[in-house]
């Protein structure tokens, strides 16, 4: 079996690479040619661990390439999955799909007879239905359709690719050709346990968008925990801790901070809030814009938290940021909590200098006012506070005598609730946490 993957960014590039190594040979389409170029060299253009050691393997043998030509892919593929973007539209809530219908645009003529075309985007319930019917209009009549949202996680793409929680297929035809292709092609997880649910396209495509929903609730739920724990002068992450033994409710998703970002949860919870109220279901998912309100408060939080230990005003201020990626072990940068906090505590009139390992240039290209430094020291060199908003395991490792020696003052606020308080008020610091006393 012989599968293209149409869009090669986080998702895309990681499912290639993830089916080559499951035995195919694989044809990874994009539009962006030096995105293109980069992974036909084994270069991932992004930081994912462990993909570029998988790229490298399976370019070198030929079982993995890339190209920019419809006309080869269409060639190529007996499976084709669409991975493109589906970013928020500017201005509203509602999904850009816009990437999306262009690729099956290009791709359905040039596909062979028999061929079978998977959606991976997320996407409004509805889309699949639609891009069917696409299929029908513009393919070589034969294709078959279906939905196989993903699920995995940036940072642990991989793993999470060839050791998923479940597979979620939605087809027309229960039976059919795609599912029975889609069954094939997955036999290598499934045999090892992975449960697999057939379903139809609109159940498909809404696991998606409740999974996301559900997982942007619990960290909303426990950041509103943490916003009565301050009022209270309680501890949230000992009220999580407990909250945490009870297997109904579980530990996990339950870390309270700067609240989510990424290119995922925050645009796919509204997304999910517009498509509803296209369907005239809008009330069920009244409780989804509190979830973004809560989750949005958090940032403004720590902005003022940082106001306050600059002592009420911002102006001639020195502040670090530690952390530009929307969280630990990615280079993502997309609707980043840190960056914006960085950028909101900048336009308010301090100097700010933004440290991250693995994002910097992502930073730089979407924030080019803010300063950025070499080392956790340099940007904290001569700060009034430090602010600590992405955990990255080199900022948990921090020495606070090291870092104290060149702040102007021993002030720091954590974002993510990781840093042990103890240790750094011991090391003389002014130690501060969203939620905590
Ligand atoms: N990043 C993640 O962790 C996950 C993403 N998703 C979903 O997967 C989709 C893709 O997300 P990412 O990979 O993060 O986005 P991305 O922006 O990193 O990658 C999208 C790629 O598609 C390419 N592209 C755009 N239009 C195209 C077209 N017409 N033809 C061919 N290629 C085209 C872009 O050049 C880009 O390389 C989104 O719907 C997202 O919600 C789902 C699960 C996990
Ligand atoms: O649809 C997607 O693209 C993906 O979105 C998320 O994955 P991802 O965006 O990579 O990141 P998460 O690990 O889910 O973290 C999201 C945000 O929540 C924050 N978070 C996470 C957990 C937590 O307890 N508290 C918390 O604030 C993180 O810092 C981060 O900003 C989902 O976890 C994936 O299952 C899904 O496939």
């Amino acid at each position: 079996m012989r599968i293209t993957v149409i869009g090669t960014g986080y998702l895309g590039a990681t499912h290639a690479a993830c089916m080559a190594e499951l035995g195919y040979e694989v044809l990874g389409l994009d539009i962006d040619p030096e995105k293109v170029a980069a992974l036909s060299a084994g270069r991932v253009p992004m930081f994912e661990p462990g993909l570029e050691e998988l790229l490298t393997r399976h370019v070198s043998s030929g079982r993995l390439r890339f190209t920019t030509s419809w006309e080869e892919a269409g060639a190529f593929g007996d499976v084709h999955f669409v991975c493109t973007n589906t970013p928020q539209r500017k201005g509203e809530f509602a999904a850009d799909m816009s990437y999306f219908d262009r690729a099956v645009d290009q791709l359905a003529p040039v596909l062979r007879p028999g061929a079978v075309v998977v959606g991976k985007s997320t996407v409004p319930v509805g889309s699949a239905a639609r891009i069917a019917e696409r299929l029908t209009e513009l393919g070589p009549g034969d294709v078959a359709l279906a939905w196989n949202p993903e699920f995995l996680r940036e940072g642990y793409a991989v793993k999470d690719t060839l050791h998923p929680d479940r597979l979620v297929i939605g087809v027309a035809e229960p039976g059919g050709r795609a599912e029975q292709t889609l069954r094939q092609l997955y036999a290598p997880l499934t045999e090892d346990g992975v449960p697999l649910v057939v379903t139809d396209f609109a159940t498909a495509e809404l696991v998606k968008a409740a999974a996301n929903s559900f997982l942007a609730t619990k960290i909303s739920f426990i950041n509103a925990m943490a916003e009565v724990c301050e009022a209270a002068g309680a501890d949230v992450v000992q009220l999580s801790a407990a909250l945490a033994f009870d297997e109904r409710i579980g530990g996990r998703f339950l870390n309270a901070g700067l609240g989510f970002g990424g290119g995922c949860l925050p645009k796919d919870i509204r997304a999910f809030m517009a498509r509803a109220g296209e369907l005239g279901a809008d009330q069920a998912l009244t409780f989804l814009r509190e979830v973004d309100s809560i989750n949005m408060r958090r940032r403004s939080r720590m902005v003022e938290l940082a106001r306050e230990q600059c002592g009420g005003g911002f102006l001639g201020r020195r502040v670090a940021v530690l952390g530009a990626a929307f969280k630990p072990n990615t280079d993502d940068v997309r609707d980043s909590p840190a960056l914006n906090v960085a950028a909101q505590i900048q336009l308010q009139g301090a100097q700010v200098t933004v440290y991250d390992p693995k994002a910097m240039d992502n930073a730089r290209k979407q924030f080019p006012s803010l300063t950025f430094a070499d080392s956790v020291l340099e940007a904290c060199e001569g700060a009034h506070v430090v602010l600590h908003l992405t955990e990255w395991q080199e900022f948990r490792e921090l020495d606070p005598e090291a870092v104290g020696s060149v702040v102007a003052s021993r002030q720091i606020l954590d974002g993510r609730n990781i840093l042990d308080p103890a240790v750094w008020r011991t090391a003389g610091w002014t130690y501060r946490a969203l939620g905590r006393p």
